[in-house]
């Protein structure tokens, strides 16, 4: 049975006033922004409720559409029939044995915004309930806990059916909180916190360090895959490729082997920061997760960290690995995270990086690294970004 309209719940329970309309415009322009293909669509608000008229737009693909969207907390198909007491009855039935898997017991809700129809709610509970009762065997009421609840909404134009609610994304709608900077590896982790930030609003852009010939073009590439899964959540991303062959190189030359991971993170970050304040970011968001690999202890993320005074957001921190890879899974980075093509950091890697760095000696060996600063404003200068989402990629000049 085609549904003619959808149904939409917008989200967060704790937002009030002003703050809701904020919220629910920002979910109606990404809406409107992602399902521009469908042209005969309309948006229609009435009543407090915020519904998608299809006008003969395919239901399934804008449902598909629909779960990308955050701040979309679920949505129901819904049937239109005329104000008429066996229309309603026709259809509910017709609803009520589409429903899948066949379910034991049911209620009828009605709400009767028509004052003037001539059955009031409670007698209209019984008139529908009943014929679907009487046309349904085996199939029981039951008013406190049943398997689907058939809602009836009465009004002048049209009576509104629905039974099902397909669960969304939830969260902030996308550019709520500002934008963030993403360090995005080629690993498992950083487009997991990638995603997990955009679903607290955040818009993105992402930036990864490469270091050919060391690592290959097929690395940077799968690099611009993932983010481009992303971008199925966001519309375009910006992708900051920089080159950092040099900066590793030299570091590598350090006979303070153990710290290499350690300086490689902080250069890392003095970068980002950079490029992110030049695109107007607020934040540096990381796939870091606590005691993981060396880097990943309290002590490697203070000495890392304090390179810079951005704000470092790390959404998976106490996360287990089988949650992460669970995220990893539904938004199909997985696959492209498993393939096998060397990092930067796997291949400089040291046989016993230090898993407790002293920020002080950190300090102090860094400051006779007489290279480093004009390496770092080197590696932002040739930094090469790209934009990239599912359909388009275009390449722009590096002074983005
Ligand atoms: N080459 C890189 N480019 C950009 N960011 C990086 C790069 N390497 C590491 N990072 C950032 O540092 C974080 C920690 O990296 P690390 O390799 O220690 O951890 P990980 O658990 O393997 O993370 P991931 O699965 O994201 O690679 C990454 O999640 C990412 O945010």
């Amino acid at each position: 049975m085609k549904p003619d309209y959808i149904l939409l719940r917008l989200g967060e329970l704790t937002l009030k006033g002003r703050n809701r309309s904020v919220f629910e415009n920002r979910v109606l322009t990404q809406l409107r922004d992602f399902l521009k293909s469908y042209p005969n669509i309309q948006i229609i608000k009435n009543y407090g409720r915020v519904y998608i008229q299809l006008n003969g737009e395919p239901f399934k693909d804008i449902a598909e559409q629909l779960k990308k969207i955050f701040g979309l907390v679920s949505f129901s198909p819904v049937n239109k029939v005329d104000t008429e007491l066996e229309a309603m009855r026709k259809v509910s039935l017709e609803l009520m044995n589409n429903v899948s898997p066949k379910p034991k017991t049911f209620k009828v809700s009605v709400r009767r915004a028509y004052k003037h129809f001539p059955h009031d709610s409670q007698e209209l509970n019984h008139l529908i309930g009943g014929y679907v009762l009487h046309h349904t065997p085996g199939l029981k009421v039951n008013v406190h806990e049943p398997d689907v609840i058939l809602k009836v909404e009465v009004r002048e134009e049209g009576t509104f059916i629905y039974s099902e609610i397909i669960p969304g994304l939830g969260g902030f709608p996308l550019g709520s909180s500002g934008k963030s900077m993403l360090m995005l590896s080629g690993g498992i982790d950083s487009p997991v916190a990638g995603y997990l930030a955009m679903k607290r609003g955040m818009k993105l852009e992402a930036v990864h360090f490469h270091s050919a010939p060391f690592t290959s073009e097929r690395a940077k590439q799968k690099v611009i895959d993932l983010a481009k899964e992303l971008t199925n959540y966001s519309g375009k991303m910006k992708v900051h490729i920089v080159p950092f062959t040099e900066i590793q190189t030299k570091f590598n030359e350090h006979p303070r082997k153990n710290l290499i991971i350690t300086f490689m993170r902080r250069a890392m970050l003095r970068i980002t920061e950079k490029l992110a304040e030049k695109n107007g970011n607020l934040g540096i968001i990381t796939g870091d997760n606590l005691g993981q690999v060396a880097s990943q202890t309290l002590s490697s993320l203070n000495v890392i960290g304090r390179a810079t005074s951005m704000p470092i957001l790390r959404p998976l921190i106490t996360m287990d690995k089988n949650e992460i890879i669970r995220i990893a899974e539904d938004i199909n980075t997985f696959d492209i995270s498993i393939l096998p093509y060397e990092d930067c950091c796997t291949i400089f890697l040291p046989k016993n990086p230090s898993t407790n760095p002293n920020l002080g000696v950190v300090e102090r060996i860094e400051e006779t690294m007489e290279w480093l600063p004009q390496s770092i404003e080197d590696a932002v200068e040739n930094t090469e970004t790209i934009i990239v989402s599912k359909q388009e990629e275009e390449k722009l000049s590096h002074l983005f």
